[in-house]
């Protein structure tokens, strides 16, 4: 079901996720690939309208980081604060309802938001999703069980938690002491609430395991591709050569239709080869004049544009250089941040390293480079 068009998400992302742990906000970190809070973003993206909840300090980090059409609102202290704060920019926007998701539930699933938007077309004032508790309920004091608990009728909630407009913005107003969460608020203000499927996988990361738990999660319903690329450049007569974006001083040049960097050239086949897309002969044929001396970054960010726009996220890259001359070695670094700008991925997903061939075949006798690299690509 897709989300009627007078519907906004918000998604709260304004917390510091201090059970979490970490260098970085829970929000931030990475989960195979992208961040939590894209993901979370991501999974509302029939949404009309999205509003982004963060803290004042991380909102440089968000202009940067969140793109496409989300708005971004300065969050509070506390999750109600914060959740106030975005509704009160949809007031008198024409919005009529509203879908509250905590920034930290990164997978919920299409089947979850359906549920409640389902319910609010049925006419609930709120819904949200949740799961009926299932284990025995103890009481303990100490590490030691001191009673239990019925178990009927209890629940556990989840978000997104699905409001009409006017009536969670109300109840906004007149408990501004806030509450654990929307649903809690919108009872204290007398709204029935509709109770739709939740699911295990829509986890909250809140502890320091849940990061693995979800990787587990995603990795089982991933797609993993992995592509190869394979590339030579014979030298001819110059100054320098270009390998993985650095420019370095050589007694020789590499000869090539482009700029014959045959690093970035391998490594650009790899993401084709891994999308089924072909090869950059393909993409830009050699037989047209404009590639002529062309700069191979060119290559290498539409390889990953096209990864990106097919959905995925580059998980990592690795490119082997095999010469005799230059050394690599001191290189390796800028070739690697290079690499890591041009595809906008993080630096330590990508490697790049050397080897001679033993002063064998066309490389060991000095007469060009090879270069083979793997890329591996996720989406899920
Ligand atoms: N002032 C706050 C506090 C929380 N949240 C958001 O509300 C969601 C649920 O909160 P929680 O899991 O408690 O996140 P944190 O407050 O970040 O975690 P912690 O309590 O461990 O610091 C998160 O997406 C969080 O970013 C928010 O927008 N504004
Ligand atoms: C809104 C919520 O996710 C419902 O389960 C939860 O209450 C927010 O997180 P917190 O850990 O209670 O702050």
């Amino acid at each position: 079901m897709t989300i009627p068009a007078t519907y906004a998400a918000i998604i709260t992302a304004a917390g510091r996720g201090t059970r979490a742990g970490g260098d970085l906000p829970k929000q931030w970190r990475d989960l195979l690939g992208q961040t939590v809070i894209a993901r979370s973003i991501a999974a509302f993206a029939d949404a009309p309208r999205i509003v982004v909840t963060l803290s004042p300090e991380d909102m440089a980090r968000g202009i940067a980081q969140l793109s496409g059409p989300v708005t971004l609102v300065a969050g509070g202290t506390t999750r109600s604060e914060s959740v106030h704060a975005a509704l009160k920019t949809l007031e008198g926007s024409g919005v009529t309802h509203v879908l509250i998701h905590d920034g930290a539930r990164p997978l919920v699933s299409q089947a979850v938001i359906a549920g409640v938007v389902q319910a609010l077309e049925n006419g609930a004032v709120a819904a949200a999703p949740a799961l009926a508790v299932t284990d025995a309920l103890w009481r303990a004091d100490g590490g030691v069980v001191t009673g239990t608990a019925p178990r009927d009728g209890l629940y556990r909630a989840q978000t997104p938690q699905g409001f009409r407009l006017d009536a969670i913005l109300a109840a906004h107003r007149d408990f501004p002491e806030g509450a654990a969460d929307d649903v809690e608020l919108a009872l204290r203000a007398g709204h029935p609430v509709t109770v739709t499927a939740g699911e295990d996988d829509n986890l909250k990361l809140t502890w320091p395991g849940d990061f693995d738990r979800a990787e587990r999660i995603l990795g089982g319903a991933m797609d993993i591709r992995l592509g190869n690329g394979f590339d030579v450049h014979a030298f001819t007569e110059g100054d320098h050569v270009w390998l993985c974006g650095v420019r370095i001083a050589h007694d020789k040049a590499l000869l090539g239709h482009s700029d014959a960097d045959v690093g970035m050239h391998a490594l650009t086949d790899a993401i084709y080869g891994a999308l089924a897309q072909g090869d950059i002969g393909r993409h830009f044929p050699p037989s047209d004049p404009q590639w002529k001396g062309a700069e191979s970054h060119i290559f290498l960010r539409h390889a990953a544009d096209l990864a990106r726009g097919m959905g995925f996220a580059i998980g990592n890259a690795d490119v082997t250089l095999i010469c005799e001359q230059p050394k690599i070695g001191p290189h390796a670094g800028a070739m690697q941040a290079e690499l890591a700008r041009i595809m906008d991925v993080a630096p330590d997903r990508i490697s790049v390293k050397a080897t001679t061939s033993e002063r064998l075949g066309f490389t060991g006798r000095g007469e060009g480079i090879a270069a083979i690299a793997t890329a591996t690509l996720l989406k899920g």
